[in-house]
């Protein structure tokens, strides 16, 4: 079986001295957060990781020693331009071995990355470029936002101007196209074109991009008429293959991005026939990326792959596979409740900025946006025309939230995107980690929020295959949100120009007469008014729901079954009583059973909570539950004892997630959006 080489970057921070770190092999870096490591990058930091190269199967490791790395680069020819930009970009140079300076990269191509704000790779990019420019195939992965699509975008472009596929690639009218890349969906395509559009224009490559639903004339007279690149999803391409519009026969690389995705049943078999239509894959370069990479994979895309293929995994082993430069919450909440929820939840931890929404469904997509103000819907169904509008007005901002279905789960790059809420866990863990990626991009920071109802989800499967440690709140209190509003409220009221006054006056007054609440009470009124509220309701920890409130129930003794729980409560309250409460689930530690009751029948709950030794108390901070796969005996768990909650002594971390839970500036918003 050949080796496989694979490249990763080690951490140290493992007591690696720096004399070890000569002798090594491999060069390590320190690496806490992958956002930490970006903003390594940035800043330019000297403890720069490098490359190595190890072999998979016998741990040998080939190194590019910085120092070598350097040394083939100066024996570059350097144009008189390239000479002032080395000269701007020296002290990047000997500060940062990923200084763009320090890799391959021509002058136009460079000068079109500054415009960008980009003076040096990311590490996956670092990593990667080399081997890819030097004609290697290679299999890709970093954590969502770590800019795996530069990573193939500018040694592809190099390569075809002045690498190794220069001499042999096509040009002149009608040529065949270089490269093909393939993405598994119409607004993922878009924007991977827009950047080989952009950088390839740098160096005078022209790009097509290839998808469904848009007129086939237009795409086929840009293939007629010759493209250098062409971008563009499964079916499309396959469509034009049918039709004879597209020959490979010059074609030097293919890429799969999100190759999990392609490779996925519903678009594998367009994939292998589109791959399959490449005469000779000996002259081709395969790349495939993603942030995923589950073992089947690695096991089918061997077939696409020459044997000496290359990985380069930033994520390898380690257990955390999403993104760390991302907040992991959960709040627990029944379907019913969410609408009332998520606008609450936009207004903590959005800080201002873009929501996406994920829901499992079109239709619940649709209805979503229809109820959040401002919302628009992104979907399967929508019109493809309809879906750029969308987009394009997500991403100029003409409205902050965004509802998708998994449509827009991987690869989308939105600025400023700072809270997803998923509106139920997914159903593999591939796609938490992809939706959970749209925030937290490049080396910023972001919120993913995931509500889950708890007698039906089941969350540790996705914190385990995730490696995600998620934070346990509860849902923000209408209290709580509503005091922020009305302190953002009486700011906006203090700029309001005196010039309202003297037409406000009289109605002031009048009410200060009339009315039998001081001054102090009526101005909070009016700013209740002003910030949207005319009524503040309880919300229940357990579902969410508005006007409940959750009791605990405890009798002195294990609560084993659901049965128990209603047995102790028909000991003190009527039948009507009982089969009112909703929601009853056990606790995990097995000692207790928290149910939902009207916040109108509180207090008759509460009377007969001295009964037979039994405890029934509100619940401020919600205990842990049995989860449904934790359960001995069905839905509700028979288990004895239930599983411990060794991380959070038996309660949820964060207790009411409202004031100060959220990321950021909290509640930037209000009163604004909604
Ligand atoms: N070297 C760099 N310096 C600064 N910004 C960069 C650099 N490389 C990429 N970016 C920016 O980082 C963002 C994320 O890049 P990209 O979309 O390629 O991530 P990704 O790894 O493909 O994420 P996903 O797995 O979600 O698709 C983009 O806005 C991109 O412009």
């Amino acid at each position: 079986m050949a080796s496989e080489d694979l490249m990763e970057l080690k951490k140290s921070g493992n007591g690696s001295s720096a004399d070890s770190h000569k002798k090594s092999k491999k060069t390590k870096i320190d690496s806490g957060s992958d956002s930490e490591e970006i903003k390594k990058s940035k800043k330019k930091d000297k403890k720069r990781k490098a490359l190595s190269l190890d072999d998979q199967e016998n741990g040998n490791s080939e190194v590019l020693e910085p120092d070598e790395k350097k040394k083939k680069k100066k024996k570059k020819k350097k144009d008189e331009d390239e000479a002032k930009l080395v000269e701007e970009d020296s002290e990047e140079k000997e500060e940062d071995p990923n200084a763009l300076s320090n890799f391959r990269i021509s002058v136009p191509l460079r000068e079109a990355l500054i415009t960008k704000g980009i003076h040096a790779l990311f590490p996956i990019q670092a990593m990667t470029f080399d081997t890819i420019l030097d004609g290697s195939d290679l299999i890709g992965r970093a954590r969502t936002g770590q800019g795996k699509t530069l990573a193939f975008v500018l040694p592809i472009l190099e390569s075809l101007i002045n690498g190794p596929t220069k001499v042999s690639r096509k040009t002149g009218y009608g040529r065949a196209p270089s490269v093909l890349v393939l993405l598994p969906t119409r607004e993922l395509a878009l924007q991977v074109f827009a950047d080989f559009e952009f950088y390839g224009g740098a160096v005078g490559l022209t790009s097509c991009c290839l998808y469904g639903n848009s007129p086939m004339g237009q795409q086929q007279v840009q293939l007629k008429r010759g493209v250098d690149i062409v971008v563009g999803t499964p079916g499309r391409i396959k469509d034009h293959i049918e039709r004879g519009n597209i020959d490979f026969r010059s074609l030097k690389f293919r890429v799969l991005d999100e190759v999990d995705e392609m490779l996925k049943i519903g678009f594998v078999d367009d994939v292998e026939f589109i791959l399959g239509k490449v005469e000779d894959a000996s002259q081709v370069q395969t790349l495939l990326f993603s942030a995923t990479l589950p073992s089947w994979v690695k096991h089918i895309s061997s077939k696409f792959l020459k044997p000496d293929k290359k990985t380069a995994d930033l994520v390898g082993d380690e257990k955390m596979k999403a993104s760390k430069s991302v907040r992991h919450i959960i709040i627990p909440c029944s379907s019913s409740a969410r609408s009332q929820l998520i606008p609450d939840i936009i207004r903590c931890y959005s800080s201002g900025g873009r929501t996406i929404i994920f829901t499992e469904t079109r239709g619940y997509a649709s209805e979503l946006a229809g109820i959040l103000p401002g919302a628009r819907a992104l979907h399967g169904e929508i019109q493809q025309s309809q879906r750029e509008i969308t987009l394009a007005g997500f991403r100029s901002g003409k409205f902050l939230t965004l509802v998708a279905t998994n449509v827009a789960a991987r690869g989308l790059d939105i600025d400023n995107v700072q809270l997803i809420v998923q509106c139920e866990p997914p159903r593999d863990v591939e796609a938490y980690i992809h939706r959970s990626g749209r925030t937290g991009r490049a080396g910023n920071t972001g919120v993913a929020v995931m509500l889950y109802d708890p007698k039906k989800s089941n969350i540790s499967k996705i914190e385990r295959e995730s490696g995600v440690k998620f934070e346990h709140l509860s849902a923000p209190q209408p209290a709580d949100v509503a005091k922020a509003a009305g302190k953002e409220a009486a700011e906006a009221i203090a700029e309001i120009s005196d010039s309202v006054i003297p037409a406000f006056k009289a109605a002031a007054e009048e009410l200060l007469h009339t009315s039998e609440l001081s001054p102090a009470e009526l101005l909070a009124k009016a700013l209740a008014k002003a910030a949207g509220y005319s009524e503040i309701k309880s919300r229940s920890l357990l579902s969410s729901m508005e006007n409940c409130v959750t009791l605990l129930l405890e009798c002195g003794r294990p609560i084993f079954s659901p049965s128990f729980a209603y047995n102790v409560l028909r000991g003190f309250l009527s039948e009507e009583k009982v089969e009112s409460i909703k929601g009853l689930t056990l606790t995990a530690d097995g000692k207790g059973a928290v149910f939902d009751v009207s916040a109108d029948d509180l207090d008759t709950f509460l009377a007969g909570k001295n009964a037979q030794g039994v405890s029934l108390e509100v619940v401020k901070e919600l205990p842990r539950l049995q989860e449904k796969d934790q359960s001995r005996g069905g839905r509700f768990g028979g288990g004895r004892g239930g599983f411990s909650d060794r991380r959070n002594g038996g309660r949820f971390s964060g207790g009411r997630g409202g004031r100060g839970g959220g990321g950021g500036r909290g509640y930037g918003n209000l009163g604004r959006r909604w």
